[in-house]
């Protein structure tokens, strides 16, 4: 007879023990688990990606129902195990249930930590931690709109971008002076709440909590130094204690964690611990790679099999907020004895920093570009010896110089390097599924050797290995829908709502199967785009879809007051304007009042309140500094007063600004004109750019001057003026009808290549087609402003979505 080997606790570590068991030996034990929670083994770290939309809870499922039966496992989930008889070796349930073991498994994780104040159990506070509270979080995002999140760690901040994308207001109130502060040193920590900062998030730091209050659910903290915070749901993300309970029920040893030895043994016999429950050498750890390390080894004592045994790991991690790329392992802080090594270039908003100790690295720090961190983790956790060449690791041995592609980076890499962090994989591993099993896509990868399947964090360079093995052709690419919602791309999307004429986004979502009908922060303005774009008539405009900025026609500022940008057409005005602007200015306290990089003037600090009647005292257009559509026309002065130039730039700028302006595009839009090729107005850095030479005007497409800088590159060169504007439509239109939401010109000229645009525009019946539907379109846009003082009904509501503008965009 089989002997009788029962796990207690259905998560990542105790599941992932027995699947290694099973590998090693498949038959040896008649296998048991039982479960608190209702569900089979699920990713605890993609309810991150649950909550900010990106994932399914389906698509979260390690093991199905099915997996427990072809493993002839039986389980038993939704009771909790609350006794062992360690004499008798029986364990008992609140179920009922009464089993015997000869092995037994202990993998009861961790418990949130629950700050112990007044209040703390007033329904609307809660942990995040399991699929109840992620879906109590979604829920109520559905009625109430503030959320504050106690605790600007790892899983702080991953709650707080999630409930961003749920369109609630989210505050992260934080201890320390500064975010992530066991992860990162303050000048990452400062990079990385910047940029949240502009994400939406707000922040409250060197806070601690003393009260929850409210009459029965909560409704806000207040902090020992007397502040208060208003608050409809509080989540807790302050760190995580070792469940312990049962352990100490059956007498096992307990420090803050169960005590176990190198083969995650406990005092008792039989009795093996592993995961979040554990402390092994006096570390109890809190991440998945250091707990399958673990598992590994009970894996191969009860396969019979020889193991050194476990010796504790050196641990890396990466924050899962997407479009944010952090990185932190080892010894991040400077102590004595270490020296270190930094390179900050403010242009990218890129930090990095290792620190070394007797010429070995032992901690890195990475801020917006993690494409090292495989590399220096390798060094970190082998203690290699980098004396005499200290600053190559960071700055390669080239020291800096132009940026290797991912394939190039993974030929470099020994077979030894770890790829996936979460559960060691190595490149050489990866490589042989490739070669030996016909892995070619990601997720063969995935099903092959468990590569990618936990944080997913390491999806990008198992694509690299691919791409490095079997060239870009052989790699099998994934379908990517426009979000978590639909698995359909945005060609599918676009051409769904034209063949079937789908007029709003409901109907979309219904038609083509969104798997969340609400949608979500993704792709709801993506649909008010594209359906605006292809039935401009039909199409009512979704305001709710669109993003705070655009609906409110003024840029939140970081403070939340706004600010107010007037049409400048051309970046010139009048003696009247500027009166008139100053006068305003005045009547409203305007605390701030700027020049923008585009040449208008900028009023900061405005009171929402206050900004329809500013409106309607400035009698001006509105610049549309927030919108996803044509932000300004730089000139320089050309001709007409300048002795280089050779057209008349600003006539030029303005007559394109006056036509173009208010039309929705993918994504923001800049144009400038110079009139010579000095390029005084920076022409050839614009989505679309206009530079006068003699007797006639090159035309530059696609250019880029924020974070990634992309020079334009030349569409074609015309003679007169009408010919820039049949140009420039054309160009417009056709980016309207195949650019991605959200894509600047810049990446999409890069996605679908200058020859594709320019066979596009060749012909002059073409561009003229295009011209005739960007003209229908114009002929419907409204100037908002006018309208809402017309209306006097300036939506009263402020709700922020994900993603906003930076303040300074402009
Ligand atoms: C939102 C979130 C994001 C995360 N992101 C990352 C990440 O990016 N990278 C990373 O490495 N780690 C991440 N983590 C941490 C990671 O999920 C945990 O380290 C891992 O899940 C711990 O596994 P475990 O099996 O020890 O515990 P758990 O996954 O907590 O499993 C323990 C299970 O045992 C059950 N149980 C407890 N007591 C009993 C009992 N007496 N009887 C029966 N069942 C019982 C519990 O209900 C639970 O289901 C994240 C965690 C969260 C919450
Ligand atoms: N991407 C990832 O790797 C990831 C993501 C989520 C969670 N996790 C793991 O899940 C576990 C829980 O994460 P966590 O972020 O809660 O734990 P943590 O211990 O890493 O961070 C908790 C943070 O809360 C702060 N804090 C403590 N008390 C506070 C108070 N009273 N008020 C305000 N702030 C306070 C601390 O300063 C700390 O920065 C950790 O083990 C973490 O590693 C990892
Ligand atoms: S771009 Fe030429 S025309 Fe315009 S201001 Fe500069 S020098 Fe003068
Ligand atoms: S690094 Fe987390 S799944 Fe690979």
């Amino acid at each position: 007879m089989k002997k009788k080997l029962v796990l207690v606790g259905n998560g990542m570590a105790g599941v992932n023990c027995i699947e290694q068991l099973l590998k090693l030996a498949p038959n040896r034990y008649d296998i048991t688990i039982i479960g608190s929670e209702p569900h089979p083994n699920y990713n605890r770290i993609l309810l991150s990606s649950v909550l900010a939309g990106d994932a399914d809870m389906k698509d979260i499922v390690i093991n199905d129902w099915s997996w427990y039966e072809e493993n002839h496992i039986t389980l038993h989930t939704g009771q909790t195990v609350n006794a062992v008889d360690s004499e008798r070796k029986i364990i008992s349930t609140d179920g009922g249930l009464k089993l015997p073991y000869d092995e037994l498994i202990i993998a009861t994780g961790s418990n949130a930590f629950m700050l112990p104040v007044p209040g703390a159990d007033k329904p609307g506070v809660i942990a995040f931690r399991d699929i109840k509270d992620c879906e109590t979080m979604m829920e109520t995002a559905k009625s109430y709109r503030k959320a504050v999140v106690i605790g600007g760690g790892l899983l702080g901040l991953e709650a707080a971008r999630g409930l961003l994308n749920l369109n609630m207001e989210v505050t992260v109130v934080h201890k320390h002076p500064y975010i992530m502060e066991r992860q990162l040193d303050y000048t990452a920590s400062t990079m990385l709440r910047t940029e949240l900062e502009q994400q939406g998030m707000k922040f409250l730091l060197s806070k601690n909590t003393e009260t929850i209050y409210g009459k029965k659910r909560v409704s806000g903290l207040r902090f020992t130094d007397g502040t208060e915070e208003e608050a409809d749901l509080v989540v807790m993300a302050i760190g995580i204690r070792p469940n312990v309970a049962l352990a100490r029920q059956a007498g096992i040893t307990i420090n803050q964690g169960i005590v176990v030895n190198d083969f995650l043994e406990t005092n008792l016999p039989n009795v093996y611990a592993v995961g979040e429950c554990v402390e092994h050498r006096g570390v109890a750890y809190g991440l998945v790679a250091p707990l399958y390390e673990q598992g590994a080894v009970i894996a191969k004592r009860l396969a019979g099999l020889e193991t050194d045994g476990y010796h504790g790991s050196v641990v890396s991690t990466k924050l899962k907020v997407s479009g944010v790329d952090v990185f932190s392992a080892g010894v991040y802080a400077d102590r004595p004895g270490t020296r270190s090594i930094r390179v900050q270039d403010d242009f990218d908003g890129v930090y990095k920093k290792v620190v070394i100790q007797d010429g070995k690295v032992i901690g890195a720090v990475l801020f917006g570009d993690i494409t090292d961190s495989s590399r220096l983790f390798k060094m970190i956790r082998t203690g290699e010896d980098v004396t005499g060449h200290e600053k190559e690791v960071l700055l390669g041995a080239s020291g800096g110089g132009a940026k290797k592609s991912g394939a190039d980076m993974v030929a470099e890499m020994p077979d030894d390097e770890i790829v996936c962090g979460c559960n060691g994989i190595s490149k050489g591993a990866i490589v042989s599924a490739i070669n030996e099993k016909g892995c070619s896509s990601v997720n063969d990868i995935k099903a092959c050797t468990k590569a990618g399947g936990s944080c997913g964090g390491c999806k990008p360079l198992i694509g690299d290995v691919l791409t490095y093995v079997l060239g870009a052709d052989g790699v099998k690419t994934v379908k990517e829908g426009i979000c978590g919602c639909t698995t359909l791309g945005r060609d599918e999307v676009v051409e769904s709502i034209r063949s079937m004429h789908l007029t709003t986004s409901k109907e979309v979502m219904n038609v083509l199967g969104w798997s969340n009908t609400e949608g979500c922060s993704k792709c709801r303005p993506a649909l008010n785009y594209y359906l605006g774009m292809v039935w401009p008539d039909d199409h009512e405009d979704e305001r709710e879809s669109r993003f705070v900025n655009e609906r409110n026609h003024a840029n939140i500022q970081k403070d939340g007051t706004y600010s107010v940008v007037p049409r400048m057409y051309g970046g010139v005005t009048t003696p009247a304007d500027l009166q008139r602007i100053a006068n305003v200015a005045i009547k409203y306290d305007v605390p701030l009042v700027k020049m923008t990089g585009g040449q208008r003037i900028d009023l900061l600090g405005v009171k929402k309140e206050d900004l329809p009647k500013m409106w309607e005292d400035l009698d001006m257009p509105s610049g549309y500094a927030y919108g996803k559509t044509l932000r300004t026309v730089k000139t320089c002065v050309g001709e007409t007063f300048c002795r280089f130039g050779t057209q008349d730039a600003m006539g030029m700028g303005i007559k394109m600004e006056k036509k173009f302006e208010r039309l929705p595009t993918p994504a923001k839009f800049k144009m400038a004109v110079s009139g010579c090729p000095r390029n005084c107005a920076e022409a050839t850095i614009k989505d679309f750019g206009v530079v006068a030479i003699d007797g006639g005007w090159e035309l530059y497409v696609a250019g880029n001057g924020g974070t990634k800088l992309r020079g334009c590159d030349l569409l074609t060169k015309v003679k007169t003026e009408d010919d820039v504007m049949e140009w420039c439509g054309a160009y417009m239109q056709y980016y309207r009808e195949t650019g991605k939401y959200n894509e600047r010109t810049s990446e999409w000229l890069e996605r679908i290549g200058l020859d594709t645009v320019k066979a596009a525009l060749e012909k002059q019946e073409d561009r003229l087609a295009l011209v005739a539907r960007i003209e229908h379109s114009l002929s419907l846009t409204k100037e908002p402003w006018k309208e809402i003082i017309e209306e006097k009904a300036l939506n009263a509501t402020y709700v922020p979505l994900a993603e906003e503008a930076p303040a300074s965009a402009r």
